[in-house]
């Protein structure tokens, strides 16, 4: 009472002392009344900005981009939606195999998802669609696997409990795991993307396949950059890792030593693919063909990368339909995991391959070939190769692959920028709508 009174006596306008009238009692009233409804509404937006928003572990740009490119699933459920996942995975032919294909929207993700549903296997996709890249194409590539019969689940790999309910609904023989952060220069940019993906969400692919009854075989991307400031050429499987030149390539590195402890731990068949810079139709719009392309025809200059001493920069580019042939051998050739329910019953196999053309082509003769087919003279501003994970060049030993997976690139990259450049072309136009 006395600690109203004193309410009632602070001034509401400096200078000037409330009245004592009898309704004063009543505006106190409502004066709580409306000071205890916006103490709730202020408390409240506290409470969903720190504890609910998606940025809240930190106010970093990279960590808000990270959560908003990590897009939760929020569709899944419900027997409309298991009908379509089980249509999607039924095998069709004699000896088909049931794989979910992780990425499936993202390049290389379309391309061997489309390959397996052609040949008769079953097959269902996930992916997040996040905007590390226009996801208007990935939508595309989307559409193109729904014509196909693929049902493309939009989820995250972070998210265990899609995982575990898409496990629950069909019994996978096979994951292909191809979701990832890609792109070697963007790590610098948003560093927390490449652990989130290619770190969290590898183990919790493993996590739900290991306790997966029975385990599926695993066979997942890894990348020619974990090679990295090797200078031994060609890059062959045995050679060193351990000086990768990128935060890229550190976590894939990283998913490899990861794949050695769930395949030790658990039996689970793990099999690593390293990819070597792989091109095609469809392709990714980060990649230096796809967006100097893009950039040659609306008359842009285009940065072209040397090393010191005018150093050549080369990639060995692999073109897409080769890289698939390698993803289905490797399939095909998985062996059992071992474990089940969590549980090892014995060794299983482990194998890491590079997936590459074995025939190194520098930068700037791309950028010639790119001219030839296009028509159009490029802008070409010479620049030193940057110190942001860039290596200065690739090139590998892929008889290891050839012995085990009969894998055997035929393409060479004046052919393939052809059928790249034939696609962009359909796809974009001559450089009226172009990629973003
Ligand atoms: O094999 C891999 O594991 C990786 O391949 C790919 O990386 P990279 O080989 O670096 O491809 P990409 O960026 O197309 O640059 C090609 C060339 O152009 C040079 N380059 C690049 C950009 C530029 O502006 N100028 C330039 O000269 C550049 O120096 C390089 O020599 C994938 O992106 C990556 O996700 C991963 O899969």
């Amino acid at each position: 009472m006395s600690q109203m009174k004193h309410i009632d006596n602070i001034p509401s306008t400096p200078g000037k002392f409330k009245e004592k009238s009898p309704y004063n009692r009543l505006r106190l009233h409502f004066s709580l009344t409306k000071l205890t409804f916006w103490s709730f509404v202020f408390l409240g937006l506290i409470f969903v900005f720190f504890f609910r928003s998606p940025s809240s572990s930190s106010s970093s740009p990279a960590a808000s981009d990270l959560s908003r490119r990590s897009l939760r699933t929020n569709s899944y459920d419900g027997p409309a939606w298991e009908k379509r996942i089980k249509a999607s995975a039924k095998v069709r032919s004699h000896s088909g195999i049931s794989v979910l294909v992780t990425g499936a929207a993202g390049f290389v993700g379309t391309h061997v998802s489309a390959a397996l549903k052609r040949r008769g296997d079953g097959v269902v996709g996930l992916d997040n669609f996040n905007d590390y890249y226009d996801p208007t194409l990935k939508r595309a590539r989307q559409a193109l696997l729904e014509r196909a019969g693929v049902y493309v689940v939009e989820g995250d790999i972070n998210d265990v409990a899609l995982l575990k309910k898409l496990f629950d609904i069909v019994q996978f023989s096979h994951v292909m795991h191809l979701a990832a952060q890609a792109g070697v220069r963007y790590a610098m940019e948003n560093p927390g993307s490449y652990v989130h993906s290619n770190i969290a969400g590898l183990v919790n692919v493993l996590e739900v396949c290991k306790n997966a009854n029975p385990q599926p075989a695993i066979v997942w991307a890894s990348s020619s950059s974990v090679y990295g400031l090797n200078t031994k050429v060609p890059f062959s499987e045995k050679d060193r890792t351990d000086q990768p030149a990128s935060l890229y390539a550190a976590t894939k590195k990283a998913g490899e030593e990861i794949a050695h402890t769930y395949n030790h731990i658990y039996g689970l068949s793990l099999t690593g693919l390293r990819f070597f810079t792989v091109y095609g139709p469809w392709g990714r719009p980060d990649m230096a063909y796809f967006f100097f392309t893009r950039d040659i025809l609306k008359g842009k200059s285009i940065p072209i990368f040397e090393a010191a001493n005018h150093g050549t920069v080369a990639r060995d580019f692999t073109y897409i339909d080769d890289i698939v042939k390698g993803c289905l051998a490797a399939l095909d050739t998985a062996e059992k995991s071992t474990g089940s329910g969590g549980k090892k019953k014995g060794p299983a196999q482990l194998r890491v391959f590079n997936l590459g053309n074995t025939s190194p082509v520098p930068v700037s003769d791309l950028v010639s070939i790119l001219e030839r087919l296009l028509k159009v003279k490029a802008k070409r501003s010479v620049m030193k190769l940057p110190r942001n994970g860039d290596v200065q060049f690739t090139h590998a030993n892929i008889s290891f692959a050839k012995r085990e997976l009969g894998y055997k690139p035929t393409t060479d990259l004046q052919t393939g920028l052809k059928k790249f450049v034939r696609w962009y072309l359909s796809y974009y136009g001559d450089g009226k709508k172009s990629a973003q």
